[in-house]
């Protein structure tokens, strides 16, 4: 599936997100290997910090679907800079993923950046 098919399952879920605390909205697309796309969206919590990212959300979808494995995932952002996953969601994109999948950031303004999971959270925290 191609970056913009998975860019407009992102638009449409930052359209949803829940941030009236930052007025930040990002969306997040995810394929998954089962070649289903799950989106999410960021949800906010009047006590800051319980706010979830669109990252975790749309994760909490694929695998509330019966998927496991992250194939590429799509972050849009608000404005025209890009939207890099935070710590925590590297290592939750990291649970489902391996190191070379794709991690695709697109702006507003159609900014598009692409780097693999392994260059966003090198030596990885695993048990194995
Ligand atoms: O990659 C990111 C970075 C930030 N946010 C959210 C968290 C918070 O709701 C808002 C501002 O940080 O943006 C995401 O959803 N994904
Ligand atoms: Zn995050």
């Amino acid at each position: 599936m191609d970056n913009q098919t998975l860019k407009n399952h992102a638009l449409s879920a930052q359209e949803k997100a829940y941030a009236p605390y930052s007025r930040f909205k990002v969306g997040a697309a995810i394929l998954g290997n089962d070649g289903n796309v799950y989106s999410g969206c960021n949800v906010e919590n009047v006590a800051y910090p319980l706010g979830q990212c669109a990252e975790a959300t749309a994760i909490g979808s694929m695998v509330n679907n019966a998927c496991t494995k992250i194939d590429k995932i799509v972050i849009v952002s608000p404005n025209d800079m890009l939207c890099f996953p935070c710590g925590g969601c590297r290592q939750k994109i990291a649970e489902f993923a391996d190191k070379n999948t794709e991690i695709v950031m697109f702006s507003q303004q159609g900014k598009e950046k692409s780097v693999l999971l392994d260059e966003l959270l090198p030596f990885a925290f695993n048990m194995d």
